[in-house]
């Protein structure tokens, strides 16, 4: 009998492997099954456990039928009778009515029989036999260099009789090795907006747009990149009176003057937060609405104080740079505020479809853009090598993609970097640049800033060291006179909406790539937390 260290697992209450404990993991995304070779961690959003050691499921992501109930189906079908092939065949057809962007591995013993499954919706699945072990993992950095890969909606099965996988492909070879956590989960961001488009039917997402479409004000809080992200609601959402705020200044200044007509957004990763579980805690208490977007809807504190509770996600997110959260952040959004565009009446049925077409198109064409994005950014990220700082200029829908693009440059690189809207550039900044700065234009997509940037371009490009514009760039290469300490990364974005998440991908990569050049700890820089508690 192979020694799966599941069974070890389902002798616990919980799963742990390694020193990461499943307990303190946000439910999430990716799942590592196994081994005494890699002792990862595991990332799973919930695991069903049936008698002593008979099933034991992790399933990622979201799925329409609620986990438990998805579980339970499965476990009937094992304990019908019937040969093998009759299970598998049984297995794959009804996880293949299921909709949704979700991973599902499992154990299953019966009649003395042992059986492991693997299956994803939207996804390819690692497995690996290795002596007395089987591997699984979503996340291929952690798979062994030559794997069996099972592609999307196919079924792999085991038997301890036969103990070999059936229905993975031949054993390829795995191309690409991160070399840092945060570079892997930027390259997970496919995934998680893959399972962020299915929100689309989640319950949370229309309780929290009943509540916007009755309230008066909405206040927006966080902090960091959490913060970051939320200040977008503003752009996405322009017709309502949305404002985002730090938690703290929220909590000195404006929780006295809160009503039970106010909403309250709080935006956090963790779920920890000192300052917004101080924000959300009181705003309750004054009898405020509460929605929380969180990528941590199990054990995050911010939920016991929350009506509604949206997750991010993005799964367990490792790297102290948020990034994979950030953008699963920004995805949430988009579909909130689609949802309130649509309930109040501001677009109809076509264009909401339209607008969830373009999402999910956008998700499908992700993995191949991430890396031309990553060739871009890593060349320009040489020329800023040599450079001590600069500023990253937008305006309108990117300008809080500017704001979070420098906290990327600064934790990731430490370069310092200072966001600045592009009409208040020439109000002061400009004055102190100098040949060792560079500037950052995610150029706006609203038309009247994109002419106003083309009109005042040499400002913006004097006494530099480096120019980079991203966007749509054609019109500034007939600009530039002198190219050659110019940059330019075209973006090709047909829904304004989702140019913000392009913009964000592509400075996520140039910080890290400023990051490995500058030679940073990256993944833990000086003195930063994941997590600002007491
Ligand atoms: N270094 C982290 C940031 O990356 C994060 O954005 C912020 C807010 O955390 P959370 O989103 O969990 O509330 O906390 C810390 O400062």
């Amino acid at each position: 009998m192979p020694k799966f260290d599941l069974i070890t697992w389902n002798k616990n209450n919980y799963i742990s492997i390694g020193s990461t404990n499943l307990k303190e993991m946000p439910p999430g995304t990716n799942f590592l099954l196994n081994t005494n070779k890699y002792e990862t961690g595991i990332n799973s959003s919930f695991i069903i456990r049936k008698e002593e050691s008979t099933a034991i499921t992790a399933i990622e992501g979201l799925p329409k039928t609620p986990l438990k109930e998805l579980s339970e189906k499965l476990w009937q079908i094992f304990q019908s009778t019937g040969s093998e092939n009759d299970f598998a065949k049984r297995l794959k057809d009804a996880l293949s009515r299921e909709t949704g962007a979700f991973s599902i591995v499992g154990y299953f013993k019966e009649r003395e029989e042992e059986f492991l499954i693997a299956f994803s919706t939207y996804r390819d699945i690692f497995i690996d036999q290795n002596g007395e072990s089987v591997f699984l993992t979503t996340i291929n950095e952690l798979a062994p260099e030559e794997v069996y890969r099972l592609p999307p909606n196919s079924l792999a099965f085991w038997s301890s009789q036969k103990r070999t996988f059936v229905g993975t492909k031949k054993k390829t070879r795995i191309s690409r090795q991160f070399k840092h956590r945060m570079i892997r989960e930027i390259y997970e961001t496919p995934y998680v907006l893959k399972r962020t488009y299915f929100l689309k039917d989640y319950p949370s997402i229309q309780l929290a747009t009943e509540m916007i479409r009755n309230t008066e004000r909405i206040w927006v809080v966080g902090s960091g990149s959490s913060l970051n992200g939320g200040l977008e609601l503003q752009y996405f959402l322009p017709e309502l009176d949305i404002i985002a705020i730090p938690a703290f200044e929220f909590k000195l200044h404006k929780l006295s003057s809160l009503d039970k007509d106010d909403t309250v957004v709080a935006i956090t990763q963790s779920g920890n937060t000192w300052g917004v579980l101080e924000v959300v805690k009181e705003s309750k208490k004054g009898g405020a609405n509460v929605i929380s977007i969180t990528n941590n809807p199990s054990l995050g504190k911010v939920t016991k104080y929350s009506d509604v509770i949206i997750p991010i996600l993005a799964g367990y997110e490792a790297a102290i740079p948020a990034t994979k959260s950030f953008t699963g952040t920004l995805g949430v959004l988009y579909l909130l505020a689609l949802t309130s565009r649509k309930k109040l009446g501001l677009i109809n049925d076509n264009e909401m479809e339209k607008r969830l077409q373009n999402f999910s198109d956008f998700t499908n064409k992700l993995p191949d853009i991430l890396p031309q994005y990553e060739t871009s950014a890593k060349t320009i990220a040489k020329y800023l090598s040599n450079l001590r700082g600069g500023y990253i200029i937008s305006a309108g829908m990117t300008y809080p993609i500017a704001v979070e693009g420098a906290l990327k440059l600064k934790e990731a690189a430490y370069s310092h970097a200072e966001p600045i809207e592009l009409e208040e550039y020439l109000h002061g900044p400009s004055a102190a640049l100098s040949e060792d700065m560079y500037n950052i234009v995610i150029q706006p997509c609203e038309e009247f800033a994109k002419k106003r940037f083309l009109q005042k371009f040499e400002k913006f490009h004097e006494n530099l060291g480096h120019f980079v514009v991203i966007g749509a760039t054609q019109e500034v290469q007939k600009k530039a006179k002198n190219t050659e300490n110019i940059s330019l990364v075209n973006i090709d974005y047909s829904d304004t909406m989702l140019y913000p998440f392009h913009a964000v991908l592509f400075v996520q990569l140039l910080s890290y790539w400023l990051g490995v050049y500058n030679n940073t700890p990256i993944d833990f820089p000086r003195g930063l937390v994941k997590m600002v508690e007491k």
